[in-house]
């Protein structure tokens, strides 16, 4: 048991799926997974461990934002010894060419997040996806027929931020906003594990497109299905 989750040792898979929704994690478990128990309720993030094709993965809400997906992979990796992290989130697209309900794989994360630099004293340290993960992520994506986009995503602290400057990112590449990714690639290279996130765009900052809050918490199959034929493989 750890602090935030009360799960005994061998009750969580070495491969972990990761939405920011708690209710995400339940659909994933109740839609894709068999043989599925709910190992933690602590503070409604709720955590199941099932089979998909027949090999045991978890799947772990996280809450929003750096601090809270911390506090979870830390206590994943260190107290229940998980080899291979996915995140499955959400996103706002900042370029013309990536539209809503398309799916991302994270290379990298760029970040405004203060975490890398109070980490490696001031020094900019750049977080990347486990290239094993990406490769197998990829290409379930490219043989289910999507048209994945694969690059740098911004890992941002603040949801709502007048101060963003968009406009910037986008001209350096950077493919959306979410909130989480850089800590994730961040620590799981601290513990030397597997680290990987698939977004699906929920809303496109340039043009105002959205899903409805719903589909945010299912309906994201596309990036779940990837996320979890690069889990099995
Ligand atoms: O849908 P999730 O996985 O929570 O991800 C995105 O949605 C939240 C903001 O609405 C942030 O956590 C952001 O990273
Ligand atoms: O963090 C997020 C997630 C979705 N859309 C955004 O604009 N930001």
């Amino acid at each position: 048991m750890s602090i935030h989750i009360n799960a005994k040792e061998n009750d969580i898979a070495e491969t972990v799926l990761l939405p920011g929704d708690p209710l995400r994690a339940k659909y994933i478990a109740e839609t894709f997974l068999d043989d599925v128990t709910c190992y933690n309720e602590v503070r409604n993030m709720f955590g199941y461990t099932g089979t998909y094709k027949g090999k045991r993965v978890s799947v772990q809400g996280t809450g929003m934002g750096v601090p809270s997906i911390s506090i979870y992979i830390n206590e994943l990796m260190q107290s229940y010894n998980v080899q291979n992290l996915i995140r499955v989130g959400t996103c706002g697209a900042i370029q013309k060419d990536v539209k809503v309900r398309d799916v991302i794989l994270a290379m990298t994360a760029s970040t405004d997040s203060q975490m890398n630099r109070l980490t490696f004293n001031g020094i900019d340290y750049a977080p990347t996806a486990n290239f094993e993960l990406l490769k197998k992520a990829y290409d379930s994506g490219i043989e289910k027929g999507l048209n994945l986009k694969v690059g740098n995503v911004f890992t941002a602290d603040m949801f709502y931020n007048d101060n963003a400057d968009h406009k910037k990112w986008a001209d350096y590449g950077i493919l959306a906003i979410e909130m989480e990714t850089a800590a994730l690639y961040t620590l799981a290279a601290k513990f030397n594990r597997n680290a990987l996130s698939v977004l699906t765009v929920s809303d496109h900052i340039l043009t105002g497109e959205e899903t409805t809050s719903e589909e945010r918490q299912t309906t994201f199959n596309d990036m779940i299905e990837v996320a979890l034929s690069a889990s099995v493989q």
